[in-house]
């Protein structure tokens, strides 16, 4: 079931929640660029925008490599929209903005792509200032209110919050029109004050892609796994089970009943 270099597509549970475990970062942008290919090839065949969400934290360096990497056919800048799946309340240029840390790694003629988050001076009023933004590109499908993302990134910390939704902290209070954002002030992860998508959100999303790497993932990989709903990572299984898992060595030994080539790993690499 393990192949040298971990899975392949393997399912690893009967939601069929897809696998890819990559031995280097230089493996893991491979196939992160491969998937972009693939969602973005059958997405230009659709209408309208096509909505990424992104997160902040480890991923900014790895996604944005492996975007524009992507064969430049695919790369519809026209169409293409990135969205901050959330964004610490601080300023762009601040060395915590995960906005920023994605425009430090793009061109700046490709600033346009991503959908600003208005910092305003009270984190409510940057919420429903970043909703009203999404609102332009994103128009709720007709199952509900909640917006379609066609493919959020999620990262996950140790704790196993996702986006900004901490465990224990899940119950964010309703403050715009259509609860797509929402606002927390007392993160236990700094910085404290932070606006982010709502898990219903997330929930709704066409496809869901975790990036989680290092030793200090497993067991959120594990919950996610054995959806353990006290975790927030594991509630953010979309409603039609489109997720995979970008995984290193290390954070796959989270996976249950998987054999662990783990001994001839390589040291876990910062991404
Ligand atoms: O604070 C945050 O943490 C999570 C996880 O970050 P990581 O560095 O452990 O990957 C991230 O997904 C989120 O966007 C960020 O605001």
């Amino acid at each position: 079931m393990c192949l040298s270099n971990g899975y392949e597509g393997d399912v690893i549970d009967n939601m069929k929640t897809e696998v890819k475990v990559s031995a280097d970062e230089e493996e893991l942008v491979a196939q992160l660029r491969n998937y972009l290919t693939e969602k973005l090839t059958y997405l230009l065949e659709q209408n309208g925008t096509i909505s990424i969400g992104v997160s902040g934290g480890s991923m900014p360096k790895v996604w944005s490599e492996a975007l524009l990497s992507v064969a430049p056919e695919l790369l519809n800048w026209k169409r293409i929209r990135i969205f901050m799946v959330d964004e610490r309340h601080v300023p762009r240029d601040h060395e915590d903005s995960n906005l920023g840390a994605y425009l430090q790694l793009f061109p700046q003629e490709l600033h346009h792509v991503f959908i600003p988050v208005p910092i305003s001076k009270q984190v409510v009023h940057t919420a429903q200032a970043y909703e009203i933004n999404l609102r332009k590109y994103l128009l709720p499908e007709q199952l509900n209110t909640y917006p379609r993302f066609d493919i959020l990134f999620l990262g996950a910390g140790p704790d196993g919050h996702t986006a900004s939704i901490f465990p224990g902290k899940e119950q964010l209070e309703k403050i715009t029109d259509l609860n797509w954002v929402s606002v927390i002030t007392d993160s236990p992860k700094p910085p404290p004050s932070r606006v982010t998508i709502t898990m219903q959100c997330i929930q709704n999303a066409k496809n869901v892609a975790f990036i989680l790497t290092g030793a200090n993932k497993r067991d959120v990989v594990r919950a996610i796994h054995e959806g353990d709903k006290s975790i927030p990572a594991a509630q953010a299984r979309p409603m039609n089970n489109k997720m995979i898992l970008f995984l290193d060595e290390h954070a796959a030994a989270g996976v249950p009943n998987r054999e662990s080539s783990e001994s001839e790993s390589p040291p876990p690499f910062d991404t």
